[in-house]
């Protein structure tokens, strides 16, 4: 058997300012069967994993993350650190944190994972999900590996929290499709807002004929409905507190009853659940149970909101135009997508589409979407969340100072992020870029040399 790599024949590239640690590491990692390279700090790697090998709180590890920016990074580190700065390292965007003893040991930890996070790489990239799941920013990304992990290597029951309209339930059905199980059934999507307590639960467990009032059928109920399959509980925070007891049953034991009837049925689903409430704090405030918590959320999930992925905006509104499915493309003027990136979206992504479906449906003549066809209640509202984006940079700015990075950076930092936005929104087009910028064509150019 040939040397394992990450994607095809990408191999593992380990970095570290350390040549005998490297080379340790590189020699164990190919007596482990695995294909490794060493890199510079000027020549990243595209594709495959990186291992960056560091002392804690290193800058290096901060910038690398950076800049390679979708978390295929596992950080080895040499000094001890605490848990809490460990965390801190997943949080910036690394896949894991490991702790330096030995070469070998290390090497056995990324073999034992190579296969998993490869795994995520390749559906994260596959056309059934990035061309239904919208979305490049780093915080998207994180969450959608997440659930990719989850959906691919568990079975356990998933809990996907987040606000309302941030993708839970295209999230839900991305799990069941990744779902591994063969033969798997449908899956069966209840919302908990909808359960009348009164009908003791005939949406979950079914009812006899004749159980109560209006039982004027036999009905099968979701549990049912998806043996074999998955169980999609919504807004599982508005399950009425008598419910909750029920569904912890059925949960345990697999097994429940029509309403009105004796026979103990059997069923077995993968359950997911989501909510937009906080449910540590409705546990707190005693009107949700904690043993049911701790049995729905065996992975946890929390789905970014809109304001914390704003660079994802254009692509969204992009993807929702394409939706429209117009003869000819629709595109945005460039104002129009400055409107929407100053915008508030306090419904997230489902309230963006609704806007450019909006604005798709207003839009009469040929070319661009301009201002003009921005409804005029969106007109008034732009503008109004300059605070909340200066929030979000001065979040950023407070987070880099903290980890050491100086002004010098800083302002390094911004001005490629700020050309790389201008080159993505111009199509790649250097003279675009540099007009927006203000700056010559050659600025751009070696800015683009330099990152
Ligand atoms: N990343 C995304 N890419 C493409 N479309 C998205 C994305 N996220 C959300 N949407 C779209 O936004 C709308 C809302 O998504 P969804 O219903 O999954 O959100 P939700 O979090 O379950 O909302 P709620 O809490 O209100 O039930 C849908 O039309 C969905 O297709």
């Amino acid at each position: 058997m040939g040397a394992r790599t990450t994607e095809g024949d990408k191999p593992v590239w380990v970095h570290s300012n350390n040549a005998g640690v490297v080379g340790e590491l590189c020699l164990s990692l190919t007596e482990a069967g695995i294909k490794a390279e060493v890199f510079r700090d000027d020549l990243l790697p595209e594709k495959g994993l990186i291992i960056v090998v560091a002392a804690s709180g290193s800058q290096l590890v901060e910038k690398l993350i950076g800049d390679v920016g979708d978390g295929r990074i596992v950080v080895v580190v040499t000094d001890r650190i605490s848990a809490s700065d460990a965390w801190k390292l997943l949080d910036l965007g690394a896949v894991d944190v490991i702790s330096y003893h030995c070469p070998s040991q290390v090497a056995r930890s990324i073999q034992g994972r190579l296969d998993r996070w490869t795994a995520i790489e390749h559906w994260i990239d596959a056309p059934i999900v990035s061309r239904h799941l919208i979305g490049r920013s780093r915080a998207w990304k994180q969450a959608l590996r997440r659930a990719i992990e989850a959906a691919l290597f568990s079975q356990g029951p998933i809990l996907i929290q987040g606000e309302t309209g941030t993708g839970k339930e295209l999230v839900a059905r991305l799990i069941h499709t990744l779902d591994p199980r063969p033969d798997k059934e449908k899956i069966v999507v209840l919302d908990c807002t909808t359960i009348v307590p009164e009908l003791s639960g005939s949406e979950f467990f079914g009812h006899e004929k004749g159980a109560f009032t209006n039982a004027l059928k036999t009905r099968v109920g979701a549990c049912e409905l998806a043996d074999g399959g998955t169980l999609f509980l919504d807004e599982i925070g508005d399950l009425p507190g008598t419910l909750q007891a029920e569904l912890l049953r059925v949960i345990q034991e697999k097994t429940f009853k029509r309403v009105g009837s004796h026979t103990w049925r059997s069923a077995e689903f993968r359950l997911v659940c989501a909510t937009h409430r906080d449910l540590r704090k409705m546990i707190e405030g005693g009107t949700f149970r904690e043993d049911l918590y701790h049995r729905i959320a065996g992975w946890e999930m929390v789905l970014p909101p809109l304001r914390d992925r704003r660079e994802d905006i254009i692509l969204l509104a992009n993807h929702f135009l394409a939706e429209i499915g117009t003869e000819t493309p629709i595109h945005l003027d460039p104002l129009v997508q400055d409107a929407l990136m100053g915008r508030d979206f306090s419904g997230n992504v489902r309230e963006l589409r609704q806007l450019i479906r909006r604005m798709g449906g207003r839009h009469l003549a040929g070319g661009l979407i301009t201002m003009s066809d921005l409804p005029a209640e969106d007109g008034r509202l732009l503008g109004r969340e300059t605070g909340l984006r200066n929030n979000n940079v001065r979040q950023y700015i407070r987070q880099a100072i903290a980890s050491g990075i100086g002004l010098k950076e800083l302002c390094r930092r911004t001005g490629d992020l700020a050309v790389e936005i201008a080159l993505e929104d111009a199509n790649g087009n250097v003279s675009q870029a540099a007009e927006r910028l203000q700056v010559t064509r050659r600025t751009i150019q070696m800015r683009k040399a330099q990152s």
